[in-house]
């Protein structure tokens, strides 16, 4: 008689996986290798920026009150002392009807408080000396950026646990980090198994399958803020299957399996774990697809069996393996929802959640997640499209078109907290 396996509820299961969530410690990588990284500490400036008042054009940096009478009629005439360039400073004062030409991004010199366009004046030389015309009066700090405009010192810019992006990166070298403090990225293990997987370069043969969902999973690792290890493709044989288990347990932070998770005669996961005396959390999720996802503990590390079919492997990572990734660099691991609408027709009820593959668009005002490719667990090109996760709480109901649902974003690099997640999942009854 085949064991029948008792469902437990979505956030019960992320509960009892997050209770074995670890922390990453803090190391240091160089700033061009911090992207996709976290930050491990916040980021405060430490100076003002910009750091001294710049002008924003080429032009002449001029005493505003000396242009006071200036006007078309009666043009003021002021004598070019010096001229500097961005990266250079004009040491001495500028005195009365003086400027000096200065080109953008250089600092304004002492007395100034205006900048004229160049293309505004006319500039001419007159007995050695260089002079120009000024036919209007110019504002005090016209066309200067003041020192601290963008930043003043002692701001926190970036939040602990950001996901350091390309923006991220340039407020990094503004304050100097050659070095960047960042968590240090969990290394977690991939092992297909199946008798039916080929590897992805072989011709298929008959009733066999490239491995795909060891590709998948590479990717999904990469985006959750993980080191991907590739431990190979095993045939549904328990002997090596359990002893590449025990041999990837040692070698990484989180083991993540494919494959024979469920009751059939080859599905020795469960098997392996009875052999490893592992604590398995759950083996059953009331939700589709993913419902087989099956997460154990083994002295202190994490073992997600995840399914075969590639919808389910898919979204049995994102739901309960992601945060615990994310949970090394952040305290918002879970992945943020939005409100949309419908953009199809789910009639029939259905007594699990369902996590349907969708893509978004916006259509009269509104966000609508349309539901991509086939609703199944085995469809795999669903999963290109897919930039969300479509919630349809399980239950008597079917859901319309239009209807107001709640859809998980899947390529979001900002995350949510745990009571965030709940809040906005009581919402829509999961
Ligand atoms: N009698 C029952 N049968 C099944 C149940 C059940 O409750 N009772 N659950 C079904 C559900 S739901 C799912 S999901 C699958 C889960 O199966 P497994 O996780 O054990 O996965 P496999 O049987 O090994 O494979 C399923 C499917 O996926 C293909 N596959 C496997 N590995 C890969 C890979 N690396 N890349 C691409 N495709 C892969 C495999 O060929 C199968 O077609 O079980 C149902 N059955
Ligand atoms: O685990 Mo299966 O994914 O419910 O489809």
């Amino acid at each position: 008689m085949v064991e029948i396996r008792t469902p437990i509820e979505v956030n019960d299961a992320i509960k009892h996986v997050m209770e074995f969530a670890k922390k990453g410690e803090k190391i240091y990588v160089s700033l061009e290798e911090s992207h996709g990284y976290f930050l491990a500490e916040d980021l405060i400036s430490d100076h003002p920026v910009p750091p001294f008042n710049r002008t924003r054009y080429d032009g002449f940096a001029v005493r505003a009150v000396d242009t006071e009478k200036a006007s078309q009629e009666h043009p003021v005439e002021l004598e070019v002392v010096a001229e500097i360039g961005a990266g250079s400073v004009f040491g001495k004062e500028v005195g009365d009807q003086e400027a000096v030409r200065i080109m953008t991004g250089a600092e304004i010199p002492p007395g100034c408080d205006a900048v004229v366009m160049l293309e505004e004046v006319t500039e001419w030389k007159r007995e050695g000396k260089t002079v120009i015309e000024i036919t209007r009066k110019l504002d005090h700090l016209e066309n200067i950026t003041l020192k601290g405009e963008d930043t003043k010192k002692g701001e926190v810019l970036v939040k602990k646990g950001t996901y350091i992006n390309p923006g991220i990166m340039a407020v990094l070298a503004t304050f100097g980090y050659k070095k960047v403090p960042v968590t240090k990225k969990p290394r977690v293990g991939i092992i297909s198994t199946g008798s039916e997987l080929l590897p992805v370069d072989a011709p298929l043969e008959p009733g066999k399958i490239r491995d795909s969902n060891a590709y998948m999973l590479i990717g999904q690792i990469e985006r959750a803020g993980a080191t991907p290890v590739s431990l190979g493709q095993f045939a549904d044989d328990f002997e090596l299957c359990y002893q590449q288990i025990v041999d990837a347990l040692e070698n990484v932070d989180i083991l993540l399996t494919t494959g024979g998770v469920s009751v059939g005669d080859y599905d020795y996961i469960p098997a392996i774990l009875e052999k490893l005396n592992a604590n398995v959390l759950f083996n059953k999720i009331r939700m589709r697809p993913g419902s087989v996802t099956t997460v154990a503990e083994v002295d202190g590390k994490l073992l997600f069996g995840l399914s075969g079919n590639p919808s389910s492997c898919y979204v049995g990572f994102e739901i309960f393996a992601r945060p615990v990734i994310r949970y090394y660099h952040t305290d918002k691991p879970f992945l943020q929802k939005i409100q949309v609408a419908l953009g199809g027709e789910f009639a029939n009820s259905n007594p699990f959640h369902r996590f349907v593959r969708g893509k978004l668009h916006f259509e009269e005002g509104n966000v609508v997640a349309n539901p991509v490719g086939l609703d199944k667990p085995n469809i795999v090109t669903s999963l290109a499209e897919a930039n969300v996760l479509i919630l349809l709480p399980g239950g008597e109901i079917g859901y319309h078109q239009r209807e107001k649902v709640t859809a998980i974003l899947l390529d979001e690099q900002s995350g949510s907290t745990w009571e965030d997640w709940l809040n906005d999942l009581e919402e829509c009854n999961l």
